[in-house]
């Protein structure tokens, strides 16, 4: 394998990364050409949400190839565009057979979520100390526990599973890998709804549950039908903000509702958007994120 690596403005990052596609590249990755210098920007996105922006203003284009023949016609094709004037060839590489999967894998650890709830990959063992274990491996929908996000609501059913009894129904709105609904089950919950706009997340969510033999009914949003015990919803402030009404509307009475996905400066908005039915407090915080909670009357 022969690796081209090409230097270019954030303007031009786009139109690269699709010719060398375009020219048959296996894979291409954008890094920042001023990464570790005094000169590096970083840039924060959401979860869920697009790239705040698709590079960086000096952006490095690696684009991986079968042999260097093709990577060096790939850096002829793309220098001969008349949109090229600012891009370089900085050089190309022969890169080392790696064990792809192995190196992948290596990058999730376990993640603890109290000392006794661990969410672990397939190929880890579980610590001695767990005693609830969720498997779970990352895969195309959101929710890996790694997430503060993620990790604060699952924290939530761990502290208050004294609460399990009641749980006799469950909504996770916005399941995405279905991590919160299993979650659930796993400290006692029963009648889990897990619903997504996304099919993927859908689909993950039952593989998910599965792989943990946990029961649970996964689909599409209108699946969510009446009053639940316990509501749980870690999207955006912006999409929680709109399903105010919706999700109020499913609360039995005593229920909770759990948000995340909010940043600490939008507690306030959330608080005003679910007033008519809640009164949201900041239960738990982490890096910047916090988790919202209420109970119903
Ligand atoms: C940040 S992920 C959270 C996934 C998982 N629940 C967790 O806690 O890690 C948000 C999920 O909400 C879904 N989503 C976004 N807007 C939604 C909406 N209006 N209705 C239902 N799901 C939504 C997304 O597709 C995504 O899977």
């Amino acid at each position: 394998m022969h690796e081209l690596i090409l230097i270019c403005r954030e303007d031009d990052v786009e139109t690269v990364s699709d010719a060398l596609m375009e020219v048959d590249s296996l894979a291409v990755s954008v890094e920042d050409a001023d990464a570790d210098t005094d000169a590096e920007k970083a840039l924060f996105g959401e979860p869920g949400m697009p790239a705040p922006k698709l590079g960086w203003e000096r952006s490095v284009v690696k684009a991986l190839f079968a042999s260097e023949a093709e990577a060096t016609e790939a850096a002829t094709l793309v220098l001969a565009q008349d949109w090229a004037r600012d891009v370089h060839v900085q050089t190309i590489q022969a890169v080392e057979e790696q064990d792809w999967v192995r190196l992948t894998q290596s990058q999730f650890a376990p993640v603890e979520i109290t000392p006794e709830f661990w969410i672990v990959p397939s190929w880890h063992e579980a610590p001695p100390q767990a005693k609830t274990v969720m498997r779970l491996d990352p895969g195309l929908a959101f929710g890996t526990g790694t997430h503060p996000t993620t990790r604060m609501c699952l924290r939530w059913i761990a502290r208050h599973r004294d609460l399990a009894p009641t749980w006799q129904r469950v909504l996770d709105y916005g399941c995405g890998s279905g991590i919160l609904a299993i979650g659930a089950a796993l400290h006692g919950a029963h009648g889990i709804d897990a619903v997504d706009i996304d099919p993927a997340a859908v689909t993950a969510t039952l593989a998910n549950a599965a792989a943990n033999q946990v029961q649970l009914h996964a689909a599409l949003p209108d699946a969510a039908q009446g009053l639940y015990p316990l509501v749980i919803a870690n999207i955006l402030a912006t999409p929680l903000k709109l399903l105010a009404p919706l999700l109020s509307a499913h609360l039995a009475p005593g229920a909770d509702l759990i948000l995340a996905g909010i940043l600490e400066r939008q507690a306030e908005e959330l608080q005003q958007a679910y007033a008519p039915w809640l009164q949201l407090e900041v239960s738990d915080r982490e890096d910047g994120w916090i988790l919202m909670t209420a109970r119903r009357a």
